[in-house]
Formats: structure tokens, C-alpha cells, sequence
């Protein structure tokens, strides 16, 4: 993602704290306080724009929904996409690094992880910061229900069999794998910004699902 640094995103962040939480720590445990419901949590590390969180939230009322974006200048347009449609309910912000998730969630908070677009890091030397390394996938499953749920879609194909080979590696079950997810187009698919911009080139999505074994 191309960055344009934004001096006032912080203090943007600031004043719409009901939609991007300051603190999530203090939510750790507790996220029904937040949303004062027993709903499902869903997650999306790497959020973006906001898109597809949004979209979401609001095709699903009865899900709870965070989008966790590391950059303020990126949360911005994410704020400002929430705001337009309105300010669901279900939806907050975060603006945090996703490799910190245990400070926020503890386990079992969380009923999905949804990774979108993920930066591919393609360099080997740089394998560890892929966000379906063996390394994250022991994270998501450290804040995650038993046989909890990840969500992927890129249009990286190296991303892609790393991702297959990671997962299996870790003893996750695949399902739903698609290499052209725009050929079959699910009726529920919410795009990303990365998803339109990539799927109007021409280029094929790539789906998969993975759950975590039982433990
Ligand atoms: C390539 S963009 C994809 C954005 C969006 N998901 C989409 O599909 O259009 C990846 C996003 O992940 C964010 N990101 C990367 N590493 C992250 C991390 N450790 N924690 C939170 N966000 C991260 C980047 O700042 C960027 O906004």
C-alpha cells in the first residue's frame, strides 16, 4: 500500500474515538462491554481502507466486527468509509499492530480472522512477516475459539502456496480453496479495495479457508 503521510491522522484517530478505541487492552477479555451484545466476534488484521470490514458490518448486523490497521494515515480512510455508511454498531477500529493481538485479546475472544491482500513479502529473507507464517497462525490461534476460522484472499499467487503449505503445516484443515474466486463469485462476497482494483485487471483471486484442529 502506497502511504501518504497524513500529520493530522492522530489527531483524526483522536476524535472519533467511539469508532477507532483508544485502549484496546482494557477491552482484553471483555469485548461484549463493547459492543453490549453475545455476538461473534470477526476480525480483519491489515483492514485498509475499510471496505470489506465495513461491508461486513453491515450485510451482518448479528456479527461483531473490529478491522485492525497498523497505519494511521491508512485508519483514516477507514474511519471516514465507516462514518459514511452510517456508524454500524457492530463495527470499531483498531489502530494497532496486528502481531500484538494477545495484548487485546485473550483466547477465545475472537471467532475469525479475516486476512485480505495481506503485503506478500516476497523476499525468502522476509518469510516471518508473511501474516499466515507458522509464527502469526500460532497467534490467531492463541485469541481464537477452539477450531476457530481464517478467512484469506489475495491475489498473490506466491502468497498464496505459502499460505497452503503454511497452514497445512500447522496441522489447519482447507477448505473452500479457490484459484479463481471471480469465476464462481459468491453471492456473499464483499470485495475489497485490493479485490477491485486487482480483479479489474483481469488478474484471479485466490480463496481459502483454514480451521484450527481441536485441541
Ligand atoms: C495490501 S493492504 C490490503 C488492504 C485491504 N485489506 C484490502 O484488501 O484492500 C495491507 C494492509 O495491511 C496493513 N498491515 C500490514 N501489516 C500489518 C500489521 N502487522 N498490523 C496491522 N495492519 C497491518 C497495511 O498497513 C495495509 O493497510
Amino acid at each position: 500500500m502506497r502511504l501518504r503521510n497524513k500529520p493530522w491522522a492522530e489527531d483524526f484517530i483522536k476524535t472519533h474515538s467511539t469508532i477507532a478505541l483508544p485502549d484496546p487492552e482494557s477491552y482484553k477479555g471483555n469485548w461484549k462491554s463493547v459492543f453490549n451484545n453475545d455476538n461473534p466476534l470477526h476480525i480483519e488484521v491489515g483492514t485498509g481502507k475499510g471496505q470489506f470490514i465495513t461491508g461486513m458490518a453491515m450485510a451482518n448486523p448479528h456479527i461483531n466486527y473490529i478491522g485492525i490497521e497498523l497505519y494511521g494515515s491508512v485508519l483514516v480512510s477507514a474511519i471516514e468509509n465507516v462514518l459514511e455508511a452510517g456508524t454500524p454498531a457492530n463495527l470499531k477500529l483498531l489502530n494497532v499492530d496486528g502481531s500484538k493481538l494477545k495484548e487485546f485479546f485473550e483466547k477465545g475472544d475472537v471467532d475469525r480472522v479475516y486476512l485480505n491482500f495481506s503485503d506478500p513479502w516476497p523476499k525468502t529473507r522476509h518469510a516471518k512477516r508473511r501474516l499466515t507464517h507458522a509464527n502469526f497462525l500460532r497467534l490467531y490461534e492463541d485469541v481464537l475459539v477452539d477450531q476457530g476460522e481464517i478467512h484469506f484472499k489475495t491475489d498473490n499467487r506466491g502468497l498464496f502456496e505459502f499460505s497452503l503449505v503454511s497452514m497445512s503445516q500447522y496441522g489447519m484443515m482447507l477448505k473452500d480453496v479457490s484459484l479463481d474466486l471471480h469465476a464462481e463469485m459468491p453471492e456473499d462476497n464483499i470485495m475489497t479495495e485490493y479485490e477491485e482494483k486487482f480483479s479489474a485487471k483481469g488478474q484471479p483471486i485466490y480463496r481459502l479457508e483454514a480451521q484450527y484442529k481441536a485441541k
